[in-house]
Order: structure tokens, then sequence, then C-alpha cells
């Protein structure tokens, strides 16, 4: 009878576990569209009330608040690693060489972290879904396209300097770097070329492309003399440059300068100059809607980067710090 018993307890148990684990797994694989639906629907209006007020003051904010994302999610995940301030622990990615003195946007980050805690009566988002979302209205308010946003990321307690120098890819490499830079986020070559399109927003300063400009071959000669005009060969690192004709607009221009060799950065020409990724350049320089759609799905790609869900990592109280 106690061994009956005994089996009968065992076997309970088991399930359990097996339940557990898979919930485990699974739930720190799934984001929600809906995750804040019930804890505060005022969220995303406010995120995306913030986002435009910051566009409208200045339109380049739209492009340094995307580009944030990216440097977040390339980085440990998307769990907004890449906003925390130096401390004693804390080896803030901020001043990796991808971020010092090029990103930007903290301090819209904070306005709307304190608009969300304000309308939700607390911490209730993540500093890392405010990211993901900004990166969303941003685009929206540029002419681009907009979409549901995956959510219930948790943010990290750590961050890490090192691997943002590692892994976010500079503008020098060659395409098969690119490539393998991408693959190593679990992002194809399609991918690469759609998310690259977010250059259609925003400038690079001369720092990034002087090389181009002076040692390159397969570049348009009046684009290069007239960049040459804001970027010369000595001095003017910070001056800046639009990534393509029209950065403040989300359209599909960037992919139309690379296919007349007009890139601004060595890495944006390779994706059209011979190689596998030419088709896809030439197929979104003819389409735009494809472009849109398509960047759109990327975009949510790269958003589900490693998050941390359930009951990892925390919802900070500050964006810039861990909590407590
Ligand atoms: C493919 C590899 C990529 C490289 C090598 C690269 C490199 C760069 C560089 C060097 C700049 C100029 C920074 C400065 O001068 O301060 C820049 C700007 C920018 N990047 Fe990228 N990037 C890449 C991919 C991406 C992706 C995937 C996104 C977003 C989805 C993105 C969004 C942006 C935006 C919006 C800007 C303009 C920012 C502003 O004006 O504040 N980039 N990128
Ligand atoms: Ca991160």
């Amino acid at each position: 009878m106690g061994s009956k018993r005994g089996i009968i307890l065992y076997v309970v148990g088991l399930v359990l576990t097996i339940i557990l684990a898979y919930e485990t797994t699974s739930s720190s694989a799934q984001l929600s569209t809906n995750f804040y639906d019930y804890s505060c629907p005022a969220a995303l209006p406010a995120i995306k009330k913030v986002v435009e007020a910051a566009v409208m003051k200045e339109r380049r904010m739209g492009a340094s608040l995307l580009r944030l994302h990216f440097h977040d999610c390339f980085v440990q995940g998307c769990d907004g690693s890449i906003l925390l301030d130096s401390t004693d622990t804390i080896d803030s990615e901020k001043l990796a060489n991808p971020n010092v003195n090029s990103i930007r946007g903290f301090e819209v980050i904070d306005d709307i972290k304190a608009e969300v805690d304000r309308v939700c009566g607390g911490p209730v988002v993540s500093c890392a879904d405010i990211l993901a979302v900004a990166a969303r209205d941003s685009v929206a308010a540029l002419a681009g396209p907009s979409w549901e946003v995956p959510l219930g990321r948790k943010d990290s307690t750590t961050a890490n300097k090192d691997l943002a120098n590692n892994d976010i890819p500079p503008p020098f490499l060659d395409l098969p770097a690119l490539i393998t830079n991408f693959k190593n986020q679990g992002l194809d070559e399609r991918d690469l070329v759609l998310l690259s399109g977010a250059h259609t927003l925003g400038f690079a300063q001369c720092v990034t492309f002087r090389a181009r400009l002076y040692n390159e071959a397969n570049i348009d000669p009046a684009f290069a003399e007239m960049l040459k005009k804001a970027c010369p060969n000595t001095g003017g690192d910070s001056n800046l440059s639009p990534l393509d004709p029209s950065p403040s607009e989300f359209d599909n221009r960037y992919f139309s300068q690379l296919t007349s060799y007009k890139g601004v950065l060595h890495s944006d020409q390779e994706l059209f100059k011979g190689g596998s990724t030419d088709e896809l350049v030439s197929h979104y320089s003819r389409n735009g809607e494809a472009f849109t759609s398509d960047f759109a799905r990327s975009m949510i790609k790269m958003g589900n980067i490693k998050p941390l869900t359930g009951s990892q990592g925390q919802i900070r109280v500050n964006c810039r710090k861990v909590n407590q």
C-alpha cells in the first residue's frame, strides 16, 4: 500500500517537473504583443507620445532611438544593458568604441520611462521593452512602417563593454564578416540587407567613412567629391553627413544610392559590389513597399534576440541603474 502511494507521488512529481521545465524553457523564448494589455494598457500610447514629441523637436532623434535598440540587442540580447551607466560593478557599454561619442537618445529614454511609470503607477514596463517600442514608434514617426512589437523582455543586471566592442559591427567590415556578424545573432543575409536599410535615417560622422572617400574605388566620383567637402583628409572627424539623401524620411533611397555606388559607409557599399547581396539590394531599390513590410519583419526578429523573460532579470526603476 505504502509503495503504491510512493509510486503515485513519484509520478505526480515527475509530471509536475516536466510541466515546470517546459514552462520555463518556453517562457524564456516567448514574448507576446499583448503583454501589457492588462497590467498597463496606457503604456504603449505613452511611449508613442513622448517619441513623437522628441522627433518633432529633432527629426534625427528618431534615427538615434532606432540605433539604440540595435546596439542593445547585439550585446547580451535585447535586455536594456546599453542603458546602464558605469559603476564599480558595471562596465558601461556606453563607453565601448561603437557607442562612445556616437550613440544618443538616453535623455529621451529617461523621459519615456518617467511618463510610462507615471501612467502605469509604477515600474511595470521594462527598459528593454521601452527601447523596442521607441524604435518602432521612431520609424513610424518618420513615415516608415509600424508593426506590433512582441513584449515582455526583462532588464539585465549586467552590462558588457567588451562584448559591445566585439559584437557591434564596425563600418570597415567586408561582406563576409558582416554576414558572419549577423549570423552570430541568428540573423541571415536578408536581415542584414533589410536592417542596414535603417541607414535610410540619420547621420554618420566623417571619421566613420573617411577611408572610403580617400581610399576606395567603388564610389561615384562626384558623390565622393561632395562628401569630401564635409569630410577633409585631416580634421573634421565629427562632421556629419546624412546616410542617404533623405535622412528624416523612411524610404528606399538608401538602396538606390547603393546601386549607383553612393553608399556612405564602407559596410553599406559592401552590400552592393558584385556579391551575394546585390540581388536583394536591387530588389529593395525597385520596390519600396517590399522594403517597408520586410523591414518590419526583420525588426521583430532583431527584437527577439535573447530576451530575458519570466523570472529572469528585473524591471528597472531607473533605466540607468540596476535596482537597489
Ligand atoms: C550592418 C552593420 C552596421 C554598421 C557597420 C553600422 C554602422 C553605423 C555607423 C558607423 C553609423 C554612424 C555613427 C556615427 O557616426 O556616430 C551608423 C549610424 C546609424 N545606424 Fe548603423 N550600422 C549597421 C547596422 C545598423 C542597423 C541594423 C541599424 C538599425 C536597425 C542601424 C541604425 C543606424 C541609424 C538609424 C544610424 C543613424 C543614427 C543617428 O543619426 O543618430 N545600423 N551606423
Ligand atoms: Ca543588450
